[in-house]
C-alpha cells in the first residue's frame, strides 16, 4: 500500500482550511497527523474518505490515481475510517455493527440480505462468522450480543474499529480513536493498533494525545492553519521549532513530552 496526497486545497467561504498539503503513507506504518485545534485534521480526513470534495490535489492509491468522490468508492478502493464522534448503529447489537461494515466486500450486497436465497444465506452466515472472527480480534468477543449503545466508550471505539476491518481495508483511518478513554483504555487501544500494524495493514491515525501519538507512529505529519508544517519521525518532529511553537502558540505543552 502507498498513498501519494499532493497539494491538497480546500477553503469553506473565506477560510482555506487546507492549503497545498501533501503527504506519503507506506505499507505497514502507522502515520500519524497531529496538530492545534482547527488545524485541518479532520477536513483532510474527510477530502480522503470523500466526505468533501477538495479544491485541488491529486491521490495516487498503489500507483493508480484515486478519486474520493462517494463514499461507497473509498471502501471499494480499500480504505475505511472511523469519526472524531463515534458513528456506531446504536440499536443494533456490537455483532450486527460489525457485519454491516462486512456487506461492503460480499457479492449479495444488503439487498441479497433481504431477499435471502439459498446463496445469500450461507453468504450471510459467513459474514456472520468472519464478524465474529474480528470481535474476537479486538477482544469484544463476550459483548457480541450487546446493543452498541449499552457498551462503554472505550468498548464503543473498539468495535468501530472493528466494523472498519471487516471491509479489510489497506489504509486504516482513525479520527481521534483515544478520544475520551481513561488510561487503561489506551493502553489497551495502543496494543490493538500495533497489532493491526503487526498484522500488515497500515493505519493514519489523528490523535490529540501527543504522548500516545509519539510512542505509537512511525511517521507524522503537524498540520497548523492548514499547513503542512513538519514530517517526519516522531523524535525529529517533536524537536521542531515550529511545532512547539504551534502547540505553544495554540496555549498547550502537549508536545515538550517525550
Ligand atoms: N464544513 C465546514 N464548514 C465550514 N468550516 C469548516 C468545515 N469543516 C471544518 N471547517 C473549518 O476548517 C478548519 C479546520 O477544521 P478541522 O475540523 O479540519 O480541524 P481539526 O484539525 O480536525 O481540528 P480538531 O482537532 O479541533 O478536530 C476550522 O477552522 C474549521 O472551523
Amino acid at each position: 500500500m502507498r498513498l501519494s496526497v499532493k497539494g491538497v486545497n480546500k477553503s469553506f467561504g473565506g477560510l482555506q482550511a487546507l492549503h497545498d498539503v501533501s503527504l506519503e503513507i507506506v505499507s505497514g506504518h502507522i502515520y500519524g497527523l497531529i496538530g492545534p485545534n482547527g488545524a485541518g485534521k479532520t477536513t483532510l480526513f474527510n477530502v480522503l474518505t470523500g466526505l468533501y470534495k477538495p479544491d485541488a490535489g491529486t491521490f495516487i492509491l498503489d500507483g493508480e490515481p484515486y478519486q474520493p468522490t462517494a463514499v461507497h468508492q473509498v471502501a471499494r478502493a480499500g480504505i475505511a475510517r472511523t469519526f472524531q464522534n463515534i458513528r456506531l448503529f446504536g440499536g443494533m447489537t456490537a455483532l450486527e455493527n460489525v457485519m454491516v461494515g462486512r456487506h461492503v466486500r460480499t457479492r449479495q450486497g444488503l439487498l441479497g440480505a433481504v431477499l435471502r436465497t439459498r446463496a445469500e444465506r450461507r453468504e450471510e452466515k459467513e459474514i456472520k462468522e468472519y464478524a465474529r472472527a474480528l470481535l474476537d480480534y479486538v477482544e469484544l468477543r463476550q459483548y457480541a450480543g450487546y446493543t452498541a449503545r449499552n457498551l462503554s466508550y472505550g468498548h464503543q471505539r473498539r468495535l468501530e474499529i472493528a466494523r472498519a476491518l471487516a471491509t479489510e481495508p489497506k489504509l486504516l483511518a482513525l479520527d481521534e480513536p483515544a478520544a475520551g478513554m481513561n488510561a487503561t483504555e489506551k493502553v489497551d487501544l495502543r496494543q490493538l493498533l500495533e497489532k493491526i500494524r503487526n498484522d500488515g495493514k497500515t493505519i493514519l491515525l489523528i490523535e490529540h494525545d501527543v504522548k500516545l501519538v509519539m510512542g505509537l507512529c512511525d511517521r507524522m505529519t503537524v498540520l497548523d492553519y492548514g499547513k503542512v508544517i513538519a514530517t517526519g519521525v516522531p523524535q525529529e518532529v517533536q524537536k521542531d521549532p515550529k511545532v512547539i511553537e504551534a502547540y505553544l502558540g495554540a496555549g498547550g505543552s502537549e508536545c515538550q513530552q517525550s
